[in-house]
């Protein structure tokens, strides 16, 4: 039996090595997902009920038809109350808008690809703000690239939604020690050198500004090329900047303490040989997009995220509920 395969886990999720195999530790979402999972399941002991999640289905894709069904089963197994509204295209902003009314209904997720391109842009801001669990509004997205934490700067009693799968990838590097601890927050990325390859509105810029407002460095690749994305000299600036490097991907990986990869396609590999000895590497794709050789390479490997993402995305929904809470409260004095 290969020891590296994912059945032979060991009690904390990690899989170990044979004594004279590769030190490379592959590290499963579940087992990072675990104290969040339980921090969901306290937090609705505390509320007291069940609450609301719809998704809205809208394709024949069966990557987001296997998302849907997966995302409510973990609902359900947590405790919280989830419903999949399979619907026509064509009537989907109408649901969408019914949905933001319904004040049965906590938050709402759609699942993309639906028409594709910028008319998916314009679905997703159809959404409430206040019910959006994949932290995707306008809003959301400007606070995280203008690294603004609360809604409600004067008072902070208002956390703002980060986009649940740039947080994931947040949380498994804070797990996998590639966040300093003694470092002071805010800061705890710096000195590391981190490449995204995924430039995405969704996922792959946001980490990007995301990974940056911490301290790192960060190249971010896309089919197009390859941009730097810092916080510029030292401390000093409080947000990220963007500039266009003239380097190939086999450079900035030479340069990468982590590489993390998200292109949707069973083709694309991470070439092995550009990846550097001992290097932490995330895979948030559907597909795998690095070789099992990663093993020979690799200091840590995870080679999916959902979990993390899912417990994130359930995490907002508990914030959205209180961020409500806190409005209502004010009204009322
Ligand atoms: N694990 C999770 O929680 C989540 C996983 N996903 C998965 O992540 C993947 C990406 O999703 P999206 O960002 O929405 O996709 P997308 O299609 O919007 O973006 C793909 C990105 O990859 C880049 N890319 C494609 N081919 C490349 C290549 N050969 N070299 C370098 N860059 C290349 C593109 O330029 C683009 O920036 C999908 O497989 C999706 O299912 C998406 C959301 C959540
Ligand atoms: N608004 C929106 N948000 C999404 O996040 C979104 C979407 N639409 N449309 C569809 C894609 C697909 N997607 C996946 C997420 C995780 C895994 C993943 O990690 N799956 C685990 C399986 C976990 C299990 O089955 O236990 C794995 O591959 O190992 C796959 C696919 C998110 N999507």
């Amino acid at each position: 039996m290969d020891p590296n395969s994912a059945s032979n886990n060991n009690s904390t999720g990690t899989v170990a090595p044979a004594s004279n195999a590769m030190p490379c530790r592959t590290i499963l979402a579940s087992t990072i997902a675990k104290p969040y999972v339980q921090e969901l399941a306290d937090g609705l002991a505390v509320l007291g009920r069940q609450p609301k999640l719809v998704g809205f289905l809208a394709n024949d894709d069966p990557a987001a038809r296997m998302y849907a069904d997966w995302s409510g089963k973990t609902c359900s197994e947590i405790g919280f109350d989830y419903e999949l509204r399979v619907v026509d295209k064509d009537v989907l902003e109408e649901a969408i808008v019914d949905a933001n009314e319904d004040d049965n209904v906590d938050g709402i997720m759609i699942y993309f690809p639906v028409f594709g391109g910028g008319q998916d842009q314009y679905l997703q801001q159809v959404l409430s703000k206040d019910k959006d669990v994949e932290g995707l509004s306008h809003l959301y997205v400007q606070n995280l690239y203008h690294n603004t934490r609360y809604l409600d700067p004067e008072t902070k009693m208002q956390k703002s939604i980060l986009p649940c799968t740039p947080l994931a990838n947040v949380k498994i590097l804070e797990y996998l020690g590639v966040y300093n601890p003694i470092l002071p927050y805010g800061n705890r990325l710096f000195g590391r050198t981190i490449t995204v390859v995924n430039r995405s509105e969704i996922v792959g810029r946001p980490l990007a500004a995301l990974l940056a407002n911490d301290g790192a460095t960060v190249y971010s690749v896309d089919i197009t090329g390859i941009q730097k994305f810092t916080r510029g000299e030292g401390i000093k600036l409080i947000k990220h900047h963007v500039a266009e490097v003239d380097l190939s991907l086999q450079e900035v990986a030479a340069l990468s303490d982590v590489i993390i990869t998200g292109v949707p396609s069973k083709q694309y590999k991470f070439p092995t040989e550009f990846i550097k000895e001992g290097a932490v590497c995330v895979n948030f794709s559907s597909e795998k997009n690095f070789n099992p050789e990663i093993k020979a390479k690799a200091s840590l490997y995870v080679p999916s995220i959902g979990k993390v993402t899912i417990a994130m995305l359930l995490r907002n929904l508990l914030r959205l509920i209180n961020n409500k809470q806190v409005r209502l409260s004010k009204t009322h004095v």
